[in-house]
């Protein structure tokens, strides 16, 4: 059966439509209708997941097929079923497929349904893409890759992808690329009070021991700007990528660099010598810039916990803006408390809680 003629709904659009989409919490107006006529077929469902999704296209990696006699682990194509065409599925969600799991050319198997999710990225609307877009699901990590120089390291783009970090559950991790051309010490100072795994790259250097190690067992989503180094750093860690993403290619029909969507790479650290438990890397080509409309202001909060001790002793209320009267963070300021550094962090938190204020209002 060809998945061109594959008779289901999906459309061309990416998940993009589903901005607002609550994940569990959304009531399902179908929940009562029987399904007698699926039931057969969900009963040797196997599972399944998803490293990559392109239009309406998964790309699934299952352990084994239904038959018990059939263990092959293999990478295959699927559609979702019409009861979930409002769902966003994306990198890193467990699924339940049934229909033609063989993987073989030209077969599609059908998504029927979705796992819980223990962490979901998402990133909001903002200038450069007017919809919401969840990103990745069920990440543990998240890994920052900023350039020592060119492009210039930004702390306005670091404390963003920490927030959605933060919002999201997700532990971060900074990677420092391209530290031949340039000392990457001073912007990292910025970041040492919160105590984040740090690793300095550069091509040829790479530390890839200690990055292995840091992805062990763990699903770490690498988000970065263009030209950072993120693809260089990703070909280091998992030689392979390019034959991994040319079979999702080959599956989905379409070139990595021409889709927007992630993609899950698993690491082997034997390719490179190392012994240390096999990791997830996602992916994340496209993803520019994280709007801050859908985090909430704990979440910003929790990512300035260099700060947390003086943000408890505020006044109750306090909306610790430049403006606010008896910030406890302008009296630490005040009486030395906070040094330079530390005043460049109040800075930083102002200006996070300032953004998304506009951009939640920019949003109604
Ligand atoms: N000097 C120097 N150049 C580097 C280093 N790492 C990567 N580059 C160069 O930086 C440029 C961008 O690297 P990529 O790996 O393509 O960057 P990317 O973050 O994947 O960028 P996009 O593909 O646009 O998302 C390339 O010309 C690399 O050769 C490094 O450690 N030092
Ligand atoms: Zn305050």
């Amino acid at each position: 059966m060809s998945w061109l003629n594959f008779d289901d709904d999906d459309g061309d659009e990416p998940y993009g439509e589903y901005a607002d989409h609550t994940v569990r919490a959304r009531p399902n107006p179908k929940a009562n209708r029987p399904r007698t006529k699926r039931r057969p077929e969900h009963a040797d469902a196997v599972g399944g997941m998803v490293t990559g999704v392109d239009r309406g296209r998964y790309a699934v990696l299952i352990a084994t097929g239904a038959d018990p006699d059939d263990a092959r682990e293999r990478t295959i194509v699927a559609s979702r079923a019409r009861e979930l065409r409002r769902e966003a599925i994306v990198t890193g969600d467990r699924v339940q497929l049934v229909g033609d799991v063989s993987g073989d050319e030209g077969t599609l198997a059908r998504i029927v349904s979705l796992g819980d999710r223990r962490t979901l990225l998402r990133r909001s609307a903002d200038d450069t893409d007017r919809v919401e877009r969840v990103i990745v699901a069920n990440a543990d990590q998240m890994l920052i890759v900023i350039a020592a120089a060119n492009p210039e390291p930004r702390v306005r783009l670091v404390d963003r992808y920490l927030a959605a970090a933060y919002d999201a559950g997700i532990t971060p991790l900074l990677v420092m690329t391209k530290t031949d051309l340039a000392d990457p010490g001073p912007f990292l100072e910025t970041f040492a009070s919160l105590e984040i795994p740090v690793f300095r790259s550069r091509v040829g250097a790479e530390p890839l021991a200690e990055i292995h190690d840091a992805l062990a067992g763990r699903t770490t989503v690498f988000v970065g700007h263009s030209g950072v180094g993120k693809s260089t750093l990703i070909n280091a860690l998992v030689p392979d990528a390019d034959r991994a993403t040319g079979h999702v290619n080959e599956v989905t029909g379409r070139g990595r660099h021409t889709s927007s969507s992630s993609i899950a790479l698993r690491t082997d650290p034997a390719l490179v010598g190392l012994d240390a438990v096999p990791g997830w890397v996602v992916d994340t080509p496209g993803v520019r810039s994280f709007g801050l409309g859908h985090v909430e202001a704990d979440a910003i909060l929790r990512s300035f916990h260099d700060l947390a001790p003086l943000i408890d002793a505020c006044p109750r209320g306090c909306t610790h803006l430049a403006d606010a009267p008896d910030c406890e963070l302008d009296a630490a300021i005040a009486d030395g408390r906070l040094d330079a550094v530390g005043a460049e962090r109040v800075e930083s938190l102002r200006r996070l809680l300032h953004d998304r204020s506009s951009e939640r209002s920019s949003e109604r």
